[in-house]
């Protein structure tokens, strides 16, 4: 049976895996799914109650060439009971045969960038991101280089770094600000009678990933939602936490078999967008003259070569987003002029553009004099916005000619947005499916050992040796001079 993307069915852009039942049309407000199930006597066409339709239920999963039944078979989320242990059961009416009543521990997994918490923190929270290949994308051939070079670059650019961090207090309050929104997330959720763990994972600080994968295993959690905490999914942000823990689960028989559902993405969603046009409409009231004010749009950029070479959803997603947030706006009434640019390029390679910078001059030379930044690629305060575009974005506008500057906060734990979020989880829940089908009992032969030692001592020997020429040789190490 062919899987077919649920992003055409699942607004939310939920993640599933092949299943032995097709979708063939699912509305998850009022809860129904329509499923084909296809059997030896052909195929039959059912409406479920959503709730009622777990996708991993009879369904038969190839692992390592056996066929095994889904994990979750005894355990689907259902109805609408509360037991007294804390987890969402529901009341089930299962396939033909029998209904059941079964339990869940419900868990959800924030996944954020992660900053680092002190100024000792910067050089090896700079060193864990650029030693990601999903944010240094170098050809094969090349691995190797991956960590003497984010060795390099993080030990050249972490000056830099710092400062921008001293001058937002000595750290990134990423942390703190995650774990508030998994803390209201959490009681969003029990506003709405599922109660669920909520947990963090961050992808180049504390806590990783490992630890909240860990926790989520000790907590014996039996259903999980993945929520990245970007609303446009890019292969350098969700798309590298994602691959991370889908690595982490492959490697492990428990969480293999886990029912997951990850949230792609969820800019699109009305909560987001609404939330996003009220924080618009509160900021614009503060200048003199609102009708008057540019709003302009600022994305976190990302190198054109992920969204022409690789596919990369971002660039499409960002100007979507965009457009919804302005036809809210103007459903209300507020018809500003508006733009977007990609501002925080790293490195010598071409970024998304048109740039933060150059718009902001090339404004400000055209006469315009009343400027609303917004933010748009994150959900809470960071380096970024409270360093780059609080102060040298500000300041650079300041200087172009802009005479009124104003900036809208990030959404944190606005109330209208955490409960938005609540619901895309509740959406989620009933679609999850096991993370990998891949057997992760499988042993490397001896052959892939030999290989895989030959690389290591291989990687050693000329990763050293390019990390010891780039060091004591600057005028080459200059080549990544637009790193710093
Ligand atoms: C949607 C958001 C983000 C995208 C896309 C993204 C891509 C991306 N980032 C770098 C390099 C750096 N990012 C840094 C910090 C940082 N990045 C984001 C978000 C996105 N990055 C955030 C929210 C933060 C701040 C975290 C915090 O501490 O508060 C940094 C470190 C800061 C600095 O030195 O400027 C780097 C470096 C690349 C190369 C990239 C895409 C390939
Ligand atoms: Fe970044």
């Amino acid at each position: 049976m062919e899987a077919i993307s649920s992003s055409k069915l699942v607004p939310a852009h939920i993640t599933k895996l092949s299943t032995s039942k097709q979708i063939l049309s699912c509305n998850p407000n009022k809860h129904l799914i329509s499923v084909k199930c296809s059997s030896s006597q052909g195929s039959k066409r059912e409406s479920l109650s959503i709730s009622s339709c777990d996708l991993t239920d009879t369904r038969h999963v190839p692992v390592g060439g056996q066929l095994i039944s889904g994990s979750a078979h005894s355990r689907n989320p259902v109805g609408k009971t509360f037991s007294s242990t804390g987890v969402w059961t529901l009341d089930q009416h299962v396939s033909e045969s029998s209904s059941q009543v079964t339990e869940d521990k419900v868990g959800v997994l924030l996944l954020n960038l992660g900053g680092p918490e002190t100024l000792n923190d910067v050089q090896p929270f700079l060193f864990n991101l650029f030693a990601d290949p999903d944010i240094i994308r170098l050809p094969r051939l090349f691995r190797f280089l991956q960590r003497p070079l984010a060795q390099l670059i993080s030990v050249l650019r972490a000056p830099k770094s710092k400062e921008g961090y001293a001058s937002i207090g000595g750290g990134s309050p990423l942390r703190k600000i995650t774990d508030e929104q998994a803390q209201a997330l959490k009681m969003a959720l029990e506003a709405k009678k599922l109660h669920a763990n909520v947990y963090v994972a961050m992808r180049y600080w504390y806590p990783f990933t490992e630890e909240a994968v860990h926790q989520i295993k000790n907590d014996g959690i039996t259903r999980l939602v993945v929520l990245p905490l970007y609303p446009q999914y890019s292969i350098s942000t969700s798309g590298s936490s994602i691959r991370l823990l889908q690595s982490i689960f492959q490697e492990d028989s428990c969480l293999s078999s886990l029912p997951v559902s990850i949230i792609q993405s969820w800019y699109q969603r009305e909560g987001y967008i609404k939330s996003m046009a009220n924080l618009i409409e509160t900021e614009l009231k503060s200048f003199s003259k609102p009708e008057e004010v540019m709003i302009f749009f600022s994305a976190h950029g990302v190198p054109v070569t992920y969204v022409e070479d690789a596919g990369d959803p971002y660039r499409d997603q960002m100007e979507d987003c965009i457009s919804l947030i302005m036809k809210e706006l103007k459903s209300r009434g507020t018809d500003n002029n508006h733009t977007l640019a990609y501002q925080s390029r790293v490195g010598p390679v071409q970024w998304l553009k048109p740039y933060t910078d150059e718009v902001l001059v090339e404004l400000g030379q055209k006469g315009v004099k009343s400027l609303l930044a917004v933010p748009v690629s994150f959900v809470s305060e960071h380096i970024e916005t409270l360093e780059e575009i609080d102060m040298e974005y500000r300041e650079l506008a300041l200087e172009s000619g802009i005479e009124n500057w104003g900036r809208v906060p990030a959404l944190g734990c606005t109330s209208s947005f955490i409960s938005d979020l609540a619901d895309a989880v509740i959406e989620a829940l009933p679609l999850a499916t096991a993370i990998s089908q891949e057997n992760p009992t499988k042993k490397s032969t001896s052959a892939e050992s030999d290989t895989n030692l030959v690389r290591y001592v291989l990687t050693l020997f000329f990763g050293s040796a390019v990390a010891f020429v780039l060091l004591f040789f600057p005028k080459l190490a200059s080549t990544f001079k637009n790193y710093i």
